[in-house]
Protein backbone atom coordinates (compact mmCIF):
# COMPACT_ATOMS: atom_id res chain seq x y z
CA UNK A 1 0.00 0.00 0.00
CA UNK A 2 1.45 3.42 -1.42
CA UNK A 3 2.38 5.57 2.25
CA UNK A 4 -0.27 8.66 2.46
CA UNK A 5 1.88 11.53 4.24
CA UNK A 6 0.41 14.68 5.70
CA UNK A 7 2.79 17.30 4.46
CA UNK A 8 2.12 19.41 7.80
CA UNK A 9 2.32 16.71 10.55
CA UNK A 10 5.06 14.38 9.51
CA UNK A 11 6.25 16.57 6.56
CA UNK A 12 7.53 15.25 3.96
CA UNK A 13 11.16 15.62 4.16
CA UNK A 14 12.54 11.34 4.78
CA UNK A 15 10.32 11.29 1.78
CA UNK A 16 12.14 13.49 0.01
CA UNK A 17 15.42 12.37 1.37
CA UNK A 18 14.88 9.00 -0.24
CA UNK A 19 13.70 9.49 -4.03
CA UNK A 20 16.23 11.62 -4.25
CA UNK A 21 19.13 10.22 -3.16
CA UNK A 22 18.33 6.52 -5.52
CA UNK A 23 20.88 8.16 -8.19
CA UNK A 24 23.65 9.36 -5.30
CA UNK A 25 26.38 8.49 -4.85
CA UNK A 26 26.71 7.52 -1.14
CA UNK A 27 25.48 4.53 -2.07
CA UNK A 28 29.11 2.71 -1.43
CA UNK A 29 28.13 -0.84 -2.60
CA UNK A 30 26.58 0.14 -6.04
CA UNK A 31 29.39 3.22 -6.72
CA UNK A 32 31.81 0.48 -5.90
CA UNK A 33 30.93 -1.97 -8.32
CA UNK A 34 30.47 0.74 -10.88
CA UNK A 35 33.72 1.89 -10.31
CA UNK A 36 35.58 -1.52 -10.56
CA UNK A 37 33.81 -1.99 -13.68
CA UNK A 38 35.43 1.38 -15.38
CA UNK A 39 38.59 0.57 -13.61
CA UNK A 40 38.52 -2.95 -15.05
CA UNK A 41 37.54 -1.88 -18.90
CA UNK A 42 39.82 0.97 -19.11
CA UNK A 43 42.83 -1.24 -18.42
CA UNK A 44 41.55 -4.63 -19.96
CA UNK A 45 39.68 -4.04 -22.90
CA UNK A 46 37.31 -6.11 -24.86
CA UNK A 47 37.95 -8.76 -22.45
CA UNK A 48 36.65 -7.29 -19.43
CA UNK A 49 33.65 -5.75 -21.19
CA UNK A 50 32.66 -9.46 -22.36
CA UNK A 51 33.15 -10.85 -19.55
CA UNK A 52 30.33 -8.52 -17.76
CA UNK A 53 28.13 -9.20 -20.24
CA UNK A 54 28.15 -12.95 -20.08
CA UNK A 55 27.81 -11.68 -15.77
CA UNK A 56 24.80 -9.34 -16.03
CA UNK A 57 23.33 -10.16 -19.66
CA UNK A 58 24.50 -13.53 -19.23
CA UNK A 59 25.21 -13.40 -23.19
CA UNK A 60 28.52 -15.37 -23.81
CA UNK A 61 29.32 -13.08 -27.04
CA UNK A 62 33.38 -12.98 -28.85
CA UNK A 63 34.62 -9.41 -29.43
CA UNK A 64 33.52 -8.82 -32.98
CA UNK A 65 30.01 -9.97 -32.49
CA UNK A 66 29.81 -7.03 -30.07
CA UNK A 67 28.84 -5.11 -33.42
CA UNK A 68 25.60 -5.61 -34.89
CA UNK A 69 25.60 -6.86 -38.26
CA UNK A 70 23.41 -5.73 -41.64
CA UNK A 71 22.35 -9.39 -41.54
CA UNK A 72 21.09 -8.86 -37.69
CA UNK A 73 19.25 -5.86 -38.78
CA UNK A 74 18.08 -7.48 -41.83
CA UNK A 75 16.94 -10.07 -39.53
CA UNK A 76 15.02 -7.61 -37.13
CA UNK A 77 12.95 -6.27 -39.56
CA UNK A 78 11.03 -9.74 -40.05
CA UNK A 79 10.10 -9.95 -36.70
CA UNK A 80 8.67 -6.49 -36.64
CA UNK A 81 4.83 -5.64 -37.60
CA UNK A 82 3.53 -3.08 -39.92
CA UNK A 83 1.34 -1.59 -37.39
CA UNK A 84 5.06 -0.94 -35.19
CA UNK A 85 6.58 0.72 -38.25
CA UNK A 86 3.97 2.93 -38.91
CA UNK A 87 4.07 4.14 -34.65
CA UNK A 88 8.00 4.37 -35.06
CA UNK A 89 7.31 6.96 -38.21
CA UNK A 90 4.62 9.24 -36.76
CA UNK A 91 6.95 9.24 -33.09
CA UNK A 92 10.23 10.43 -35.90
CA UNK A 93 7.84 12.93 -37.52
CA UNK A 94 6.80 14.86 -34.47
CA UNK A 95 10.32 13.61 -32.63
CA UNK A 96 12.13 15.50 -35.75
CA UNK A 97 9.42 18.73 -35.62
CA UNK A 98 9.71 19.59 -32.26
CA UNK A 99 13.73 19.27 -32.80
CA UNK A 100 14.30 20.97 -35.30
CA UNK A 101 12.56 24.03 -33.88
CA UNK A 102 15.01 23.99 -31.55
CA UNK A 103 18.21 24.66 -33.99
CA UNK A 104 20.37 27.37 -33.43
CA UNK A 105 21.67 30.04 -36.31
CA UNK A 106 25.32 30.88 -35.54
CA UNK A 107 25.44 34.99 -35.67
CA UNK A 108 27.82 37.31 -36.32
CA UNK A 109 27.40 41.34 -35.44
CA UNK A 110 29.49 43.86 -37.09
CA UNK A 111 30.00 47.32 -35.33
CA UNK A 112 30.72 51.12 -36.70
CA UNK A 113 34.70 50.53 -36.11
CA UNK A 114 34.84 47.09 -38.09
CA UNK A 115 34.74 44.76 -34.60
CA UNK A 116 32.93 41.61 -35.61
CA UNK A 117 31.45 39.66 -33.03
CA UNK A 118 30.11 36.23 -32.64
CA UNK A 119 28.74 32.93 -32.38
CA UNK A 120 29.03 29.70 -34.86
CA UNK A 121 27.19 26.36 -34.05
CA UNK A 122 29.07 22.99 -34.86
CA UNK A 123 27.61 19.16 -34.31
CA UNK A 124 29.70 17.13 -32.04
CA UNK A 125 32.22 14.57 -34.24
CA UNK A 126 30.92 11.62 -32.35
CA UNK A 127 28.41 10.98 -29.92
CA UNK A 128 27.14 7.03 -28.24
CA UNK A 129 23.75 6.52 -27.37
CA UNK A 130 22.81 4.65 -24.34
CA UNK A 131 19.18 2.82 -25.14
CA UNK A 132 18.26 0.86 -21.64
CA UNK A 133 17.63 -2.70 -22.32
CA UNK A 134 17.61 -4.76 -19.22
CA UNK A 135 14.05 -5.38 -18.12
CA UNK A 136 12.33 -3.91 -21.13
CA UNK A 137 13.27 -2.93 -24.55
CA UNK A 138 13.20 0.98 -25.17
CA UNK A 139 12.81 1.33 -29.18
CA UNK A 140 11.10 4.90 -28.19
CA UNK A 141 14.76 5.82 -26.59
CA UNK A 142 16.96 5.00 -29.82
CA UNK A 143 13.94 8.11 -31.17
CA UNK A 144 14.56 10.24 -28.43
CA UNK A 145 18.38 10.05 -28.58
CA UNK A 146 18.91 9.39 -32.41
CA UNK A 147 16.56 11.65 -33.92
CA UNK A 148 18.24 14.67 -32.43
CA UNK A 149 21.56 13.97 -32.96
CA UNK A 150 20.82 13.42 -36.46
CA UNK A 151 19.16 16.52 -36.54
CA UNK A 152 22.04 18.61 -35.18
CA UNK A 153 23.92 16.61 -37.75
CA UNK A 154 26.44 14.55 -35.85
CA UNK A 155 28.96 12.95 -37.71
CA UNK A 156 29.13 9.78 -36.11
CA UNK A 157 26.33 8.27 -34.07
CA UNK A 158 27.09 4.85 -32.12
CA UNK A 159 24.40 3.16 -30.46
CA UNK A 160 25.20 0.31 -27.22
CA UNK A 161 21.81 -0.62 -25.52
CA UNK A 162 22.52 -4.64 -23.47
CA UNK A 163 21.73 -8.11 -25.35
CA UNK A 164 19.35 -10.55 -24.38
CA UNK A 165 20.97 -13.82 -23.07
CA UNK A 166 20.93 -15.08 -26.42
CA UNK A 167 23.39 -12.59 -27.58
CA UNK A 168 20.84 -10.79 -29.67
CA UNK A 169 19.63 -7.13 -29.72
CA UNK A 170 15.74 -6.27 -29.26
CA UNK A 171 14.47 -6.65 -32.99
CA UNK A 172 11.81 -3.14 -32.38
CA UNK A 173 15.46 -1.34 -30.95
CA UNK A 174 17.53 -2.27 -33.79
CA UNK A 175 14.59 -1.50 -36.91
CA UNK A 176 14.16 1.95 -34.38
CA UNK A 177 17.81 2.29 -34.64
CA UNK A 178 17.79 1.76 -38.33
CA UNK A 179 15.32 4.03 -39.13
CA UNK A 180 17.37 6.98 -37.23
CA UNK A 181 20.36 6.45 -39.00
CA UNK A 182 22.24 5.20 -36.04
CA UNK A 183 25.89 4.55 -37.84
CA UNK A 184 26.88 1.63 -35.82
CA UNK A 185 25.35 -0.43 -32.74
CA UNK A 186 26.60 -2.23 -30.21
CA UNK A 187 25.29 -4.95 -28.03
CA UNK A 188 26.37 -4.01 -24.78
CA UNK A 189 24.57 -2.43 -21.60
CA UNK A 190 25.28 -1.44 -18.30
CA UNK A 191 28.01 0.43 -16.57
CA UNK A 192 30.23 -1.58 -19.02
CA UNK A 193 29.06 0.12 -22.10
CA UNK A 194 29.28 3.58 -20.70
CA UNK A 195 33.06 2.23 -19.75
CA UNK A 196 33.74 0.93 -23.56
CA UNK A 197 32.03 4.44 -24.60
CA UNK A 198 34.49 6.42 -22.41
CA UNK A 199 37.85 4.89 -23.15
CA UNK A 200 37.27 3.04 -26.51
CA UNK A 201 38.14 -0.50 -26.61
CA UNK A 202 39.51 -2.26 -29.77
CA UNK A 203 35.68 -3.10 -31.29
CA UNK A 204 33.95 -0.25 -29.53
CA UNK A 205 34.75 3.66 -30.09
CA UNK A 206 35.61 5.96 -27.61
CA UNK A 207 33.05 8.87 -28.04
CA UNK A 208 33.46 12.78 -27.33
CA UNK A 209 29.61 12.59 -25.31
CA UNK A 210 27.59 9.80 -23.99
CA UNK A 211 23.61 10.83 -24.00
CA UNK A 212 20.84 8.69 -22.89
CA UNK A 213 18.83 7.45 -19.95
CA UNK A 214 19.38 3.88 -17.64
CA UNK A 215 19.07 2.22 -14.28
CA UNK A 216 20.92 3.11 -11.26
CA UNK A 217 24.58 1.72 -12.61
CA UNK A 218 24.44 3.16 -16.43
CA UNK A 219 23.32 6.63 -14.10
CA UNK A 220 26.15 6.29 -11.40
CA UNK A 221 28.81 4.93 -14.35
CA UNK A 222 27.97 8.08 -16.42
CA UNK A 223 28.33 10.72 -13.47
CA UNK A 224 32.14 8.27 -12.73
CA UNK A 225 32.83 8.51 -16.63
CA UNK A 226 32.21 12.52 -17.23
CA UNK A 227 35.20 14.56 -17.50
CA UNK A 228 36.92 11.10 -19.86
CA UNK A 229 33.35 12.08 -21.78
CA UNK A 230 31.26 14.36 -21.81
CA UNK A 231 27.66 13.71 -20.75
CA UNK A 232 24.39 14.86 -21.17
CA UNK A 233 22.92 15.00 -17.60
CA UNK A 234 21.71 12.14 -14.93
CA UNK A 235 18.34 10.49 -16.53
CA UNK A 236 18.31 7.31 -13.82
CA UNK A 237 15.13 5.63 -12.52
CA UNK A 238 11.64 7.02 -13.72
CA UNK A 239 9.56 9.52 -11.82
CA UNK A 240 6.55 11.10 -12.13
CA UNK A 241 4.87 13.43 -9.73
CA UNK A 242 0.78 14.00 -10.36
CA UNK A 243 -0.35 17.40 -8.99
CA UNK A 244 -3.56 16.91 -8.32
CA UNK A 245 -6.89 18.89 -6.83
CA UNK A 246 -10.32 17.43 -6.32
CA UNK A 247 -10.94 17.72 -10.10
CA UNK A 248 -8.81 14.70 -10.86
CA UNK A 249 -9.97 11.73 -11.83
CA UNK A 250 -8.58 8.93 -8.96
CA UNK A 251 -8.32 5.58 -11.88
CA UNK A 252 -6.35 8.19 -14.39
CA UNK A 253 -4.05 8.90 -11.83
CA UNK A 254 -3.41 5.74 -10.42
CA UNK A 255 -2.77 4.63 -14.19
CA UNK A 256 -0.19 7.76 -14.56
CA UNK A 257 1.28 6.79 -11.44
CA UNK A 258 1.57 3.07 -12.20
CA UNK A 259 3.34 4.04 -15.52
CA UNK A 260 6.40 5.01 -14.44
CA UNK A 261 6.36 2.70 -11.23
CA UNK A 262 6.49 -0.34 -13.92
CA UNK A 263 9.89 1.19 -15.28
CA UNK A 264 11.52 -0.29 -12.44
CA UNK A 265 11.66 -1.54 -8.91
CA UNK A 266 13.87 2.07 -8.28
CA UNK A 267 11.29 4.36 -10.19
CA UNK A 268 9.46 7.14 -7.99
CA UNK A 269 5.80 7.86 -8.02
CA UNK A 270 4.09 10.58 -5.81
CA UNK A 271 0.78 12.01 -6.22
CA UNK A 272 0.51 15.09 -4.21
CA UNK A 273 -3.36 16.84 -3.66
CA UNK A 274 -5.08 19.03 -1.07
CA UNK A 275 -7.73 16.36 -1.50
CA UNK A 276 -7.85 13.68 1.06
CA UNK A 277 -11.36 12.55 -0.97
CA UNK A 278 -8.65 12.20 -3.93
CA UNK A 279 -5.74 10.40 -2.07
CA UNK A 280 -7.93 7.70 -0.40
CA UNK A 281 -9.73 6.98 -3.57
CA UNK A 282 -6.01 6.95 -5.64
CA UNK A 283 -4.89 4.45 -2.44
CA UNK A 284 -7.80 2.36 -3.46
CA UNK A 285 -6.96 2.52 -7.38
CA UNK A 286 -3.67 1.65 -7.44
CA UNK A 287 -4.13 -1.90 -5.05
CA UNK A 288 -6.96 -2.40 -7.94
CA UNK A 289 -4.77 -1.79 -10.98
CA UNK A 290 -1.38 -2.77 -9.75
CA UNK A 291 -2.54 -6.52 -9.94
CA UNK A 292 -3.48 -6.36 -13.58
CA UNK A 293 0.29 -5.55 -14.50
CA UNK A 294 2.44 -8.08 -15.94
CA UNK A 295 5.19 -6.14 -14.51
CA UNK A 296 3.26 -5.61 -11.35
CA UNK A 297 6.21 -6.93 -8.55
CA UNK A 298 8.23 -4.31 -10.27
CA UNK A 299 5.47 -1.58 -10.01
CA UNK A 300 4.54 -3.52 -6.53
CA UNK A 301 8.41 -2.51 -5.03
CA UNK A 302 8.11 0.82 -6.26
CA UNK A 303 5.30 2.18 -5.65
CA UNK A 304 5.99 0.21 -1.75
CA UNK A 305 9.97 2.16 -1.31
CA UNK A 306 9.80 5.10 -3.58
CA UNK A 307 5.98 5.97 -3.93
CA UNK A 308 3.89 8.42 -1.95
CA UNK A 309 0.49 10.00 -1.53
CA UNK A 310 1.40 13.70 0.10
CA UNK A 311 -1.63 15.54 1.61
CA UNK A 312 -1.24 19.40 1.78
CA UNK A 313 -3.59 21.92 3.09
CA UNK A 314 -3.93 24.03 -0.46
CA UNK A 315 -3.25 23.85 -3.72
CA UNK A 316 -0.29 26.87 -2.90
CA UNK A 317 1.32 24.44 -0.81
CA UNK A 318 0.91 21.51 -3.30
CA UNK A 319 2.72 23.49 -5.66
CA UNK A 320 5.45 23.96 -3.17
CA UNK A 321 6.34 20.72 -2.72
CA UNK A 322 6.18 19.72 -5.65
CA UNK A 323 8.66 22.13 -6.40
CA UNK A 324 10.86 20.67 -3.66
CA UNK A 325 10.64 17.44 -5.76
CA UNK A 326 12.03 18.86 -8.92
CA UNK A 327 10.86 14.98 -10.64
CA UNK A 328 11.22 14.69 -14.04
CA UNK A 329 7.80 13.77 -15.01
CA UNK A 330 4.83 16.54 -13.79
CA UNK A 331 1.23 16.13 -14.52
CA UNK A 332 -0.42 19.07 -13.14
CA UNK A 333 -4.14 17.47 -13.09
CA UNK A 334 -6.22 20.26 -11.59
CA UNK A 335 -9.19 22.50 -12.65
CA UNK A 336 -6.93 25.21 -13.84
CA UNK A 337 -3.63 23.60 -15.04
CA UNK A 338 -1.70 26.97 -17.08
CA UNK A 339 -2.83 28.84 -14.18
CA UNK A 340 -0.28 26.37 -12.26
CA UNK A 341 2.05 26.30 -14.45
CA UNK A 342 3.43 30.04 -13.76
CA UNK A 343 4.48 29.03 -10.41
CA UNK A 344 6.12 25.75 -11.86
CA UNK A 345 10.20 26.18 -11.09
CA UNK A 346 11.30 22.70 -11.82
CA UNK A 347 10.35 19.73 -13.31
CA UNK A 348 11.70 17.82 -16.17
CA UNK A 349 8.49 17.41 -18.82
CA UNK A 350 5.07 19.17 -17.40
CA UNK A 351 2.18 17.44 -18.82
CA UNK A 352 -0.87 20.37 -18.41
CA UNK A 353 -4.56 18.64 -17.98
CA UNK A 354 -6.44 16.37 -17.24
CA UNK A 355 -5.87 14.50 -21.15
CA UNK A 356 -2.38 15.03 -20.79
CA UNK A 357 -1.22 11.55 -19.83
CA UNK A 358 2.62 10.90 -19.61
CA UNK A 359 3.05 8.15 -21.87
CA UNK A 360 2.45 10.57 -24.16
CA UNK A 361 5.75 12.25 -23.76
CA UNK A 362 7.36 8.81 -23.37
CA UNK A 363 6.39 8.13 -27.29
CA UNK A 364 4.35 9.98 -29.30
CA UNK A 365 4.42 13.75 -28.45
CA UNK A 366 7.58 15.32 -29.80
CA UNK A 367 9.54 16.79 -26.77
CA UNK A 368 12.02 14.22 -25.34
CA UNK A 369 11.74 11.76 -22.80
CA UNK A 370 14.91 11.46 -22.01
CA UNK A 371 14.86 14.08 -19.01
CA UNK A 372 16.77 14.86 -15.20
CA UNK A 373 15.81 12.71 -12.68
CA UNK A 374 16.65 13.00 -8.79
CA UNK A 375 16.12 16.59 -8.44
CA UNK A 376 18.46 17.07 -10.94
CA UNK A 377 15.29 19.13 -13.23
CA UNK A 378 16.57 21.86 -10.47
CA UNK A 379 19.72 22.73 -13.17
CA UNK A 380 19.09 19.98 -15.94
CA UNK A 381 17.17 20.13 -18.79
CA UNK A 382 15.86 17.80 -21.14
CA UNK A 383 17.76 16.53 -23.99
CA UNK A 384 17.73 18.48 -26.60
CA UNK A 385 19.75 19.86 -29.99
CA UNK A 386 21.88 21.80 -27.68
CA UNK A 387 23.30 18.74 -25.96
CA UNK A 388 24.68 17.31 -29.48
CA UNK A 389 26.59 20.69 -30.48
CA UNK A 390 28.97 22.94 -29.18
CA UNK A 391 29.47 26.56 -29.89
CA UNK A 392 32.90 28.78 -30.55
CA UNK A 393 33.14 32.32 -29.71
CA UNK A 394 33.77 34.27 -32.75
CA UNK A 395 36.19 37.72 -32.12
CA UNK A 396 37.35 39.76 -35.06
CA UNK A 397 39.02 43.81 -34.32
CA UNK A 398 39.80 46.40 -36.60
CA UNK A 399 42.46 48.75 -35.55
CA UNK A 400 39.81 51.39 -34.68
CA UNK A 401 38.25 48.84 -32.61
CA UNK A 402 41.07 48.00 -31.17
CA UNK A 403 42.10 51.18 -30.14
CA UNK A 404 38.81 52.30 -28.62
CA UNK A 405 39.61 49.63 -26.18
CA UNK A 406 43.07 48.88 -25.61
CA UNK A 407 43.70 50.93 -22.74
CA UNK A 408 41.05 49.02 -20.70
CA UNK A 409 42.19 46.24 -21.50
CA UNK A 410 46.26 47.24 -20.77
CA UNK A 411 44.62 47.99 -17.00
CA UNK A 412 42.78 45.15 -16.63
CA UNK A 413 46.19 43.07 -17.55
CA UNK A 414 48.05 45.15 -15.41
CA UNK A 415 46.04 44.73 -12.22
CA UNK A 416 46.03 41.23 -13.02
CA UNK A 417 50.19 41.27 -13.03
CA UNK A 418 50.24 40.25 -16.56
CA UNK A 419 52.31 41.91 -18.38
CA UNK A 420 52.49 39.71 -21.49
CA UNK A 421 48.95 40.26 -22.06
CA UNK A 422 48.99 43.76 -21.56
CA UNK A 423 52.16 44.03 -24.20
CA UNK A 424 49.82 41.80 -26.31
CA UNK A 425 47.83 44.70 -27.17
CA UNK A 426 50.38 47.41 -26.95
CA UNK A 427 52.71 46.25 -29.23
CA UNK A 428 50.18 47.01 -31.87
CA UNK A 429 50.07 50.53 -31.76
CA UNK A 430 54.11 50.43 -31.42
CA UNK A 431 54.99 49.78 -35.18
N1 LIG B 1 15.19 9.35 -17.00
C1 LIG B 1 14.92 9.01 -18.24
O1 LIG B 1 14.94 9.85 -19.13
C2 LIG B 1 14.60 7.58 -18.58
C3 LIG B 1 14.10 7.23 -19.85
C4 LIG B 1 13.86 5.88 -20.14
C5 LIG B 1 14.15 4.90 -19.20
N2 LIG B 1 14.65 5.28 -17.99
C6 LIG B 1 15.06 4.31 -17.00
O2 LIG B 1 15.95 3.40 -17.64
C7 LIG B 1 16.03 2.23 -16.84
C8 LIG B 1 16.00 0.98 -17.66
O3 LIG B 1 16.48 0.00 -16.80
P1 LIG B 1 16.81 -1.45 -17.23
O4 LIG B 1 17.44 -2.12 -16.05
O5 LIG B 1 15.61 -2.04 -17.83
O6 LIG B 1 17.88 -1.32 -18.41
P2 LIG B 1 19.34 -0.69 -18.49
O7 LIG B 1 19.79 -0.92 -19.88
O8 LIG B 1 19.35 0.70 -17.98
O9 LIG B 1 20.23 -1.54 -17.50
C9 LIG B 1 20.52 -2.87 -17.76
C10 LIG B 1 21.95 -3.15 -17.38
O10 LIG B 1 22.13 -2.92 -15.98
C11 LIG B 1 23.25 -3.69 -15.57
N3 LIG B 1 22.99 -4.30 -14.27
C12 LIG B 1 21.86 -4.90 -13.85
N4 LIG B 1 22.05 -5.41 -12.61
C13 LIG B 1 23.32 -5.14 -12.25
C14 LIG B 1 24.11 -5.38 -11.09
N5 LIG B 1 23.62 -6.03 -10.03
N6 LIG B 1 25.39 -4.93 -11.07
C15 LIG B 1 25.90 -4.26 -12.12
N7 LIG B 1 25.20 -3.99 -13.24
C16 LIG B 1 23.94 -4.41 -13.29
C17 LIG B 1 23.48 -4.76 -16.60
O11 LIG B 1 24.72 -4.52 -17.20
C18 LIG B 1 22.39 -4.55 -17.61
O12 LIG B 1 22.87 -4.70 -18.93
C19 LIG B 1 14.87 2.33 -15.84
O13 LIG B 1 15.41 2.75 -14.61
C20 LIG B 1 13.99 3.41 -16.42
O14 LIG B 1 13.22 4.04 -15.44
C21 LIG B 1 14.89 6.57 -17.68
N1 LIG C 1 9.19 7.19 -18.97
C1 LIG C 1 10.54 6.98 -19.47
C2 LIG C 1 11.38 8.14 -19.02
O1 LIG C 1 11.50 8.17 -17.67
C3 LIG C 1 10.59 6.86 -20.98
C4 LIG C 1 9.89 5.67 -21.56
C5 LIG C 1 10.27 4.92 -22.61
N2 LIG C 1 9.33 3.96 -22.80
C6 LIG C 1 8.39 4.14 -21.91
N3 LIG C 1 8.73 5.17 -21.14
ZN1 LIG D 1 7.75 5.66 -19.31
Amino acid sequence: MIKLINANEVGIEAELEKVLNRSSLDEPEKLNVVQEILDNIQINGDEAVLEYTAKFDEAKLNAEEQLVSQAEIEEAYLEVDDEFLSALETAIENIKDFHQRQMRESWMNVDDDGVVLGQVFRPLEKVGLYVPGGTAAYPSSVLMNGVPAKVAEVEEVVMVSPPSELGKMNPYTLVAADKVGVDKIYKVGGAQAIAALSFGTEVIPKVDKIVGPGNIYVTLAKKLAYGYVDIDMLAGPSEVLVLADETAIPRHVAADLLSQAEHDPMASAILVTDSKELATDVQEELEKQLKELSREEIAAQAIEDYGAIILTDSLDQSIEVTNRFAAEHLEVAVEKPFEVLGKIKNAGAIFLGHYSAEPLGDYIAGPNHVLPTGGSARFYSPLNIDDFVKKSSIISYSKAGLEKVKDKAIKLAEVEGLDAHANSVRVRFED
